[in-house]
Formats: structure tokens, C-alpha cells, sequence
């Protein structure tokens, strides 16, 4: 019997190609490693110090937002720079006022948020105690209660907004601009108070308004009785630029009133400013003087204008000068004045140095007379026109 013979299902040709394709197998895998065992090992990352991993694991800048381009900054117009710094002298000028009561009347609310009987009583003994006069005070509170009877919330922000709301009614006496220009000139103005209050300092500073306004200035010594008065005034003409008419030492201040206003008009001044004694309100001779001086100043301006006498009252204005660090006491002395002089217009001195610059809201109240000018400071420029608005907020706008 034949031994069984084994048939391969290839061809012998298929046979050496396969083998040759594990030959090249094998040859390649051998490469290729060798090759890896020859490389060195791959480096680790190097460990970051402490803190930077945490810098490093924070999300990264945010990807810049695109935003609409900001519309330019408008500069200040010329008026706008001037009423800011117009509202920093206040602020400057109120900063005693502000410390004081209006420093009171904010430290209540604070810490308080509900409406209590107990800050009802200290608000009204805060007001009262303001030298601001009772019906001022009064007026005040009145406003304050209503609020405060409407909601048990003590919303100091509120309370501000009502007090600055009452403060501006108070301030605001009706009254029209002061007229500089009268036809036919000079302006006469007759500068009256009790000694002491800022009368010739005043003046002085008037002077210095007028001329830079650009009119032309006299200043008339009407204070004969002390010669030092008369030399004071001199000192501010020659301060300020203007001329000065002065009487004999002792004369008549009326007369030398008289005089001046005349030569003002003679001359061509814009502007006369009269300066006069400090008196007290109580002495009925220095009273009478100040009506006499009055009637001069009637005759005087008559004669300039070619009118008869009784065409003419007296000077355009006169204004009555207070000096605010009396508080209550200047509201008194306005009040016993008003009995025997008329004046147009009211000055108060020397706020820059009270805390009871809230006596102008009395004096305006009770008077119904225009506050003119407000001093603060004994600079030639620390004397400003009043302004019932920038006045409440330099003194009720930061309560601190
Ligand atoms: N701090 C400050 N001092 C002022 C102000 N106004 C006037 N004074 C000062 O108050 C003092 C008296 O001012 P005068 O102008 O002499 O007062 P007067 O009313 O003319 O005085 P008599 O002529 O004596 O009646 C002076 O030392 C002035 O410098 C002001 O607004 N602020």
C-alpha cells in the first residue's frame, strides 16, 4: 500500500512569500526595539513651588469683553467750574455750622433704624437748641414729624430730604435782584449794625465786588465818631483800588454822607458805599442819627436827580450787617432794628468762624428780609452774594 501522501493547499511559490513577509516582521519588531531601549527615559513635568500650582490652576484672564466705546468725558463749561467752586466756599465757609447741630441731627439716626419716642424728643431738643430761633425750629420739626408719624422706619436720607425742603422755604424771602444800575447812577448803599459786626470790613470787600464787576467805586466814611474807623476804610480804598470821600474827624455823619453821594453823582461814580457807626439798637440818639443819616442820603440823591425831596425815601439799599457767632442774639438785635430802621437787605458776618450759622434761617423766618451777602473770612474775596440753594446744601448736603 502507497504511504498516504500529505497535500499542502499552496503552491510552493505561495509558500516562500509568506515566508519571507514573517521574516521582515520579526526584523522590523527587532528594530524598533532596540531602538526604544536605547533612548533615554521621558523627563516628568517639573513640580511647580507651592502657590503656583494654585496660580497656575486659576481660570485664566477672561477673554477681554468687547464693550461699546465710552462716551468722552465732557469737560466743565466755564460757569459750571465757577458754581463748583462758587459751592466750595460755601462748604468751606459752613464747615463750623455743619459740625455743629447738623452733626447732632445726623449722629441720632445712626444706629437707629426704627422710629422711637425717644428720637422724636432728641430731634426736637436738637432743633431748639440750634440757634436757629424757636419758629425756624419749629418749622423744622413740624416737617420731621410728619415723616416720621408715617412710618415706624427711621429713614435718615428721608429726614435730610425734608429738612433741606423746609431749610430752601425759609431761605427763600421773595425779593427782586439787587438793581446796580440805577438811571440816573451812583448806586447808593448804606452799611448799618451795632459795632463790631463787619460793617467797614464789609464794605471793603462790597468795594472789591463792584470794582472787579467793573464799576466804578466810592467809598464814604460816614463813621466820624472813631477816628480809626475813617483810616480803616482808607486802608481798604487803597487795597482795592477805589477812591474814599472823608469828612472831618467828629463832623456830622449825616453832612458827610450828604457830601459823598453828591460827589459821587458830580463825578460819575457807579457806585457809593456808605459806611456808618456801629450803634446799639437800644440808643434812641444813635437811632434817630441813623434816620437823620437816612433822610441825607434822600436829599442828596433828590438833588442829583433834579426831583424834589419827598420823591426820594432814601438810598437804594441799606443793608443791616449781623454778626452770626451770637447766634440767637443777632436775631434779636434784627428784630429791635426793624422797629426804628427800615433796611432792604441783611449781611451776615463771620460764619467761617460759628457753628451757629443756622441763625440765618432764623433771621430770614422772622425778618422775611433777603440775606445779600454771606461772610466767611476776613479775605477781600471771603464775602459771597447769598445763594438759599447752595447755602442748604453746604450745610444739610454731607451731614457727617
Ligand atoms: N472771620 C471773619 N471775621 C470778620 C468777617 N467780617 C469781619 N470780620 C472781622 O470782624 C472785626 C470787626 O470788623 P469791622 O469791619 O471793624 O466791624 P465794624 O462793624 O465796622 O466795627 P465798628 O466800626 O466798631 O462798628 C474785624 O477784625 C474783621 O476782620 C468775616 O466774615 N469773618
Amino acid at each position: 500500500m502507497l504511504p498516504l501522501q500529505w497535500q499542502s493547499p499552496m503552491t510552493s511559490t505561495e509558500i516562500y512569500l509568506l515566508l519571507a513577509i514573517l521574516g521582515a516582521l520579526l526584523v522590523t519588531g527587532g528594530v524598533v526595539y532596540a531602538r526604544r531601549r536605547a533612548l533615554p527615559p521621558a523627563k516628568a513635568p517639573p513640580e511647580l513651588p507651592a502657590g503656583e500650582a494654585d496660580r497656575a490652576l486659576a481660570p485664566g484672564p477672561e477673554a477681554p469683553v468687547r464693550r461699546p466705546p465710552e462716551a468722552p468725558v465732557r469737560p466743565l463749561t466755564p460757569e459750571e467750574l465757577a458754581r463748583a467752586a462758587e459751592q466750595e466756599r460755601y462748604v468751606q465757609g459752613l464747615a463750623r455750622t455743619r459740625g455743629g447741630f447738623v452733626a447732632k441731627l445726623a449722629r441720632l439716626f445712626r444706629g437707629r433704624p426704627r422710629v422711637s419716642a425717644e428720637l422724636r424728643d432728641e430731634v426736637e431738643s436738637v432743633l431748639f437748641t440750634a440757634d436757629i430761633g424757636a419758629k425756624a425750629a419749629q418749622k423744622l420739626l413740624d416737617q420731621v414729624t410728619d415723616l416720621l408719624n408715617t412710618s415706624d422706619v427711621a429713614d435718615a436720607d428721608k429726614v435730610w430730604t425734608v429738612i433741606r425742603s423746609a431749610a430752601r422755604q425759609i431761605l427763600n424771602v421773595p425779593a427782586a435782584p439787587l438793581d446796580y444800575s440805577p438811571n440816573p447812577p451812583p448806586y447808593v448803599l448804606l452799611m448799618i449794625g451795632v459795632n463790631g459786626v463787619g460793617k467797614t470790613t464789609t464794605l471793603g470787600k462790597l468795594a472789591a465786588f463792584h470794582k472787579a464787576a467793573g464799576r466804578r467805586v466810592l467809598l464814604v466814611a460816614g463813621d466820624t465818631f472813631r477816628a480809626a474807623a475813617g483810616e480803616q476804610l482808607e486802608i481798604w480804598a487803597r487795597r482795592v483800588g477805589c477812591e474814599i470821600h472823608l469828612g472831618k474827624e467828629n463832623a456830622d455823619p449825616s453832612s458827610v454822607i450828604h457830601d459823598g453821594i453828591a460827589r459821587g453823582a458830580r463825578e460819575g461814580f457807579d457806585v457809593v458805599l456808605c459806611d456808618t457807626a456801629g450803634r446799639l439798637h437800644t440808643k434812641k440818639e444813635l437811632m434817630d442819627e441813623l434816620q437823620k443819616i437816612r433822610r441825607s442820603c434822600a436829599k442828596a440823591l433828590a438833588r442829583a436827580r433834579g426831583v424834589g425831596e419827598s420823591d426820594v425815601h432814601g438810598p437804594h439799599d441799606t443793608f443791616l450787617v449781623l454778626d452770626a457767632t451770637i447766634g440767637q442774639n443777632a436775631l434779636a438785635q434784627a428784630v429791635l432794628f426793624k422797629e426804628t430802621m427800615d433796611f432792604t437787605g441783611l449781611v451776615l458776618t463771620k460764619l467761617d468762624g460759628t457753628a451757629k450759622g443756622g441763625v440765618v434761617l432764623g433771621v430770614c423766618d422772622e425778618l422775611r428780609v433777603p440775606v445779600r451777602f454771606i461772610g466767611i473770612g476776613e479775605k477781600i474775596d471771603d464775602l459771597r452774594p447769598f445763594d438759599p440753594d447752595a447755602f442748604v446744601e453746604a450745610m444739610f448736603g454731607d451731614p457727617q
